[in-house]
């Protein structure tokens, strides 16, 4: 169900009026509205508990959002223009979406298994499943452990067999959560060298401020579920008394004026 016309493309993702309350009651989102455009790579920052992980669940349709319209609940996450609640099965073939922690992620018995999995169950025949699985092993580094059990690499290498087996479906919209949390500073390079490299759009949550300024043109800032700034990330994230205000510092580079501005 496309919400634009064909000439102009929809937005890559589209929130309007999101709320989220979890099943205990907690407000986890509260009236988020945003679009990303297709290509574009955004940041979602913000203190702990904000709703970061929330809003990326949602993405894929993994949580049931509401917009409220007079009584009644109404669509309010749309990807490329279908509605993520209606067109559930392809929303969820659009979006990659990488958990915080891999052992969320990871299930099969070696790599290749579960790198191959995604594929498989989008309905690609066995041969082309682990020709893809091997491809995307080879792009984050791992070929040679496609025959290893998951629960045997390191936390680094589980995080890129995860990303893997995210490429192997080739979504159109990533959903990154916390790609860099606890990776060392070689691998942290690593994967942002791989994450600047993929076309797809990007929504990135993120405590890493270092790794939006690299990475990321554009920064929302949430915080108790509401989005309280949008715009381009080194101006978001030179504005000492709105983080401050949220509970977040200013990223070092800029605190001692080495960066140059790339994501401006
Ligand atoms: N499964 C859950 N059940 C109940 N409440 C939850 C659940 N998961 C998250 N929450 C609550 O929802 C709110 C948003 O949490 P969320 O994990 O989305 O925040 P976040 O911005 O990703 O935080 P962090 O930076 O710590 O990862 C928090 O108040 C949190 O306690």
């Amino acid at each position: 169900m496309a919400t634009t016309d064909a000439e102009t493309p929809p937005p890559a993702v589209r929130l309007s009026g999101l709320t989220y309350d979890y099943p205990d009651g907690r407000r986890a989102l509260d009236g988020v509205s945003l679009e990303i455009a297709p290509g574009e790579s955004t940041a979602l920052v913000g203190p702990n508990g904000a709703g970061k992980s929330t809003l990326l669940l949602h993405l894929n349709g993994l949580l049931p959002g509401r917009r409220w319209s007079g009584r009644r609940s109404a669509p309010a996450v749309w990807i490329d223009g279908l509605d993520a609640a209606h067109d559930a099965v392809q929303v969820r073939r659009k979006v990659g979406l990488l958990f915080q922690d891999p052992d969320d992620q990871l299930f099969s018995t070696t790599v290749l298994e579960d790198v191959a999995f995604g594929p498989l169950n989008l309905g690609l025949a066995a041969d082309e499943a682990r020709r893809l699985a091997l491809e995307c092993l080879e792009r984050v580094d791992l070929a040679d452990a496609a025959d290893r059990a998951p629960h045997r690499l390191s936390f680094g290498e589980r995080k890129r067999v995860c990303l893997a087996g995210v490429l192997a479906c080739r979504p159109s919209v990533l959903a990154l959560d916390e790609p860099t949390a606890n990776l060392d500073p070689r691998g942290r390079r690593r994967f942002l060298r791989l994450i600047a490299s993929l076309a797809a759009t990007k929504v990135i949550a993120t405590h890493d401020l270092e790794m939006v300024l690299e990475v990321c043109p554009r920064t929302i800032l949430l915080d108790a579920g509401r989005v309280v700034a949008d715009g381009p990330s080194r101006r978001i994230l030179d504005d000492e008394t709105l983080l401050e205000a949220h509970g977040l510092e200013r990223p070092l580079s800029l605190l001692i004026g080495r960066r140059d501005g790339s994501a401006s």
